[in-house]
Formats: structure tokens, C-alpha cells, sequence
């Protein structure tokens, strides 16, 4: 039999409790297969981990995830106890760095079962493709002086391999979708970057003729998730207008708490990371009634780049089959606990 190994960080806050359930989730759904098993490994890394020993992750981490197939996370950050720009960049941020998980994949969709906060939304069903390895994110900067006189530098840095990369990735799965890609743009504020973001969006283009292609400011497209989100197909953005936008793709479908996300090495040479949109929760953390279904699906994207799709799809009508049956968390108006809402996941597996 095929054995998976995967290393597991459930990370903080709500993450030390969807990730277990998403696992007993993935479990049965191997079970179900039959031709294959995952073996867990997990890693107490994250904040609490800091608070002892001062580091978010061993300094050797990365090397020992490097021995796995791919990595489940759950979440990062306590901000009360860590500033969130050093338990991120010590661990999540780091890993989708050095594992060069350089894309981002997070689709949003009207899921049957959960009512959109829109008024009367149309059938939706879109994927961003954050790119996920530098943009505004980018660890180049400084600050300098103090007082009045104190200045912040933060520079983004777009390069062309980076920018094509994503896009490319954007137009290959468009092709297995509705054949339109909306790139992100902002080139109308932001002088240097975007209008190279616009100019390479057109040269890759050009090697796919047969695929919608349009350029959308940031500003009205973030209107259109609300407005018109069936109209997207594909969007491709930069490192945050992809993560705002996919913040709003959950809000859309009915809460951040079942937004799913997949962090791809898409060479495969080192392990993808699977890891939902949203973060800690600190403010529901510990009382057993977080959404686990964003990690849920998150796991269902695990399958799909391991190639059991058709399981997968199981799994995300066993989510739907429960969103249908009305057992919903807090999040999404409903009373059930995290307990609730896996048993009956496992339920619709069967
Ligand atoms: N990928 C990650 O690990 C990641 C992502 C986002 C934020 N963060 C970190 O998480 C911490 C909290 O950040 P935040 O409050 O901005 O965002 P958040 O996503 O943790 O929470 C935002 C709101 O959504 C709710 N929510 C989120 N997930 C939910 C779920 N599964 N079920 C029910 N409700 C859910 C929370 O209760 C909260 O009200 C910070 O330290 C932040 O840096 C980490
Ligand atoms: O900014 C980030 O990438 C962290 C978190 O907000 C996420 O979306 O994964
Ligand atoms: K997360
Ligand atoms: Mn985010």
C-alpha cells in the first residue's frame, strides 16, 4: 500500500484544533480508497514554541521537512503574546519561502447547502492564484531615525520569473476551467511594478490566444467579488492584493472559516504546503467551535495534488451534504461545535 508522509503543524490558536479533525477526515477517506494510508508526523512549532525556546521552528526545520511528502498547517500567530510579522515570518512565511511553494491556489464557490451573505448571488465559482514569493512581501527595507524624524522603507519587488510563473500557472488551469484568466492590476496608482505586472500579463498571454484575458484595478475588482462574482474564472494577483481578495472569496461563500488553500512547489522538488485562508482565531480559540471546514477542504486540495480526485470531490460533497443538513458553526450563523460538524463530514463519507 502507498503511504503518505506527511509532517503536521497545527500551529496556534484554532489550528491546534481543525487540524485533527480535517486528519480523522483524510483518514477515512484513504480508508475509503483503500490503495493508499497517511502516516502523521506532527510538530509542536508556533508560538508557543517561541515563548520556550525563542524560535518559531528548529533551525534545522526545514531540513526536516524536507523528509516529508507535504506539509498540513493549520495556523499561525498569537498576536497578544508574538508580533504577527515575527511568528509569520518565522514559520509560515519562511516554509512557503524556502520549500519555493512560490503559488498560492484558493478557490471560492457557492457551496449548496450555505446561504452567501450576498442578496441574491449568482452560481459562483472562482480561483485565485496568489502569488505567493515576493510582491509586497518582500524582506527588503529599513527603518531608520527615531521620533519625529523616524522613516519606514518597505520595497516590493516584482521579478519577471516570479510574475510569469504565477500568471502562466493561472492560464494552465484556466484551461481546465471557463478559459478566463483576471489579472489584478493597480497600474493606474503604483508606477513601476504594476505597469510591468500589466506588460508581462500581455507576453504571457500571447502563448495563450484561446483564454479570455483582462486587466481589472484592485479596487473594482474587490467591488465585482460583491457585485458580480460569477463573473470570474481565473484571477491572478500579486502576494496582497491575492491575499486580501481571498479573505473576501471566503466572506463571499459565507466565512472565512471555510476558505481553503493549497501553497504549491509546483516543480514538486520539494513538498507543497496545505494550509486554509484564515488565521488563529484567537478571539474563539480553545472552545471547540471553530469552522473546520476550510481545513477540511484544504485537505481535499492535499488529495487533489496527490491525484485522487475523484475523492476529493467526495469529500467536498460530504461538506456540502452537511452544510445541507443545516449543522453549522457559529461563524455561519448555526449552533453546531467543530465535534458536530466533523462527525457529520464523516458521516456523509461513508
Ligand atoms: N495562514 C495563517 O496562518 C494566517 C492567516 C491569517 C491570519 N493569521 C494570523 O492569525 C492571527 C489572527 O488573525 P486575524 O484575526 O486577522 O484573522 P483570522 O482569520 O484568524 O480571524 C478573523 C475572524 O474570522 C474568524 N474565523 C477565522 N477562522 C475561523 C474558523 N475556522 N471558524 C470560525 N471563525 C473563524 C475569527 O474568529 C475572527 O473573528 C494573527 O496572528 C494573524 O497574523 C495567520
Ligand atoms: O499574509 C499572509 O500571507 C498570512 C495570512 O494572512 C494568509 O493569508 O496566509
Ligand atoms: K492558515
Ligand atoms: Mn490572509
Amino acid at each position: 500500500m502507498k503511504t503518505y508522509r506527511i509532517a503536521v503543524i497545527p500551529g496556534d490558536g484554532i489550528g491546534k484544533e481543525v487540524v485533527p479533525a480535517a486528519i480523522e477526515v483524510l483518514d477515512q477517506a484513504a480508508h475509503l480508497d483503500g490503495s493508499f494510508q497517511f502516516e502523521w508526523t506532527t510538530f509542536p512549532w508556533g508560538c508557543d514554541y517561541y515563548l520556550e525556546t525563542g524560535k518559531m521552528m528548529p533551525d534545522n526545520g526545514i531540513e526536516i521537512l524536507k523528509g516529508y511528502d507535504q506539509i498540513f498547517l493549520g495556523a499561525v500567530g498569537m498576536p497578544n503574546l508574538v508580533p504577527d510579522h515575527i511568528s509569520l515570518w518565522g514559520l509560515l512565511i519562511k516554509i512557503r519561502r524556502e520549500m519555493k511553494q512560490s503559488i498560492n491556489v484558493r478557490p471560492a464557490k457557492l457551496l449548496q447547502g450555505l446561504p452567501s451573505p450576498l442578496r441574491k448571488p449568482n452560481d459562483f465559482d472562482l480561483v485565485v492564484v496568489r502569488e505567493n514569493s515576493e510582491g509586497e512581501y518582500a524582506e527588503s527595507g529599513g527603518r531608520i531615525h527615531s521620533g519625529q524624524d523616524e522613516v519606514a522603507i518597505q520595497n516590493a519587488i516584482f521579478t519577471r520569473k516570479g510574475t510569469e510563473r504565477a500568471m502562466r500557472y493561472a492560464f494552465e488551469i484556466a484551461k481546465t476551467r471557463r478559459q478566463h484568466v483576471t489579472s489584478a492590476t493597480k497600474s493606474n496608482g503604483i508606477t513601476y511594478s504594476m505597469p510591468f505586472w500589466d506588460e508581462v500579463f500581455v507576453q504571457v498571454g500571447k502563448d495563450f490566444k484561446d483564454i479570455g484575458q483582462v486587466s481589472t484595478h484592485i479596487d473594482a475588482l474587490a467591488a465585482f467579488f460583491v457585485m458580480k462574482p460569477e463573473s470570474f474564472d481565473v484571477i491572478v494577483a500579486s502576494n496582497l492584493f491575492g491575499d486580501i481578495l481571498t479573505d473576501l472569496g471566503g466572506a463571499i461563500m459565507g466565512s472565512i472559516g471555510i476558505a481553503p488553500a493549497a501553497n504549491l512547489n509546483i516543480e514538486r522538488q520539494y513538498p507543497s504546503m496545505f494550509e486554509p485562508v484564515h488565521g488563529s482565531a484567537p478571539d474563539i480559540a480553545g472552545q471547540g467551535i471553530a469552522n473546520p471546514l476550510g481545513q477540511i477542504w484544504t485537505g481535499k486540495m492535499m488529495l487533489d495534488f496527490l491525484g485522487y480526485h475523484e475523492l476529493g470531490t467526495r469529500v467536498l460533497n460530504a461538506i456540502e451534504a452537511t452544510l445541507a443538513q443545516g449543522i453549522k458553526t457559529a461563524d455561519l450563523g448555526g449552533t453546531s461545535t467543530l465535534r458536530d460538524v466533523t462527525s457529520a463530514v464523516l458521516n456523509h463519507l461513508r
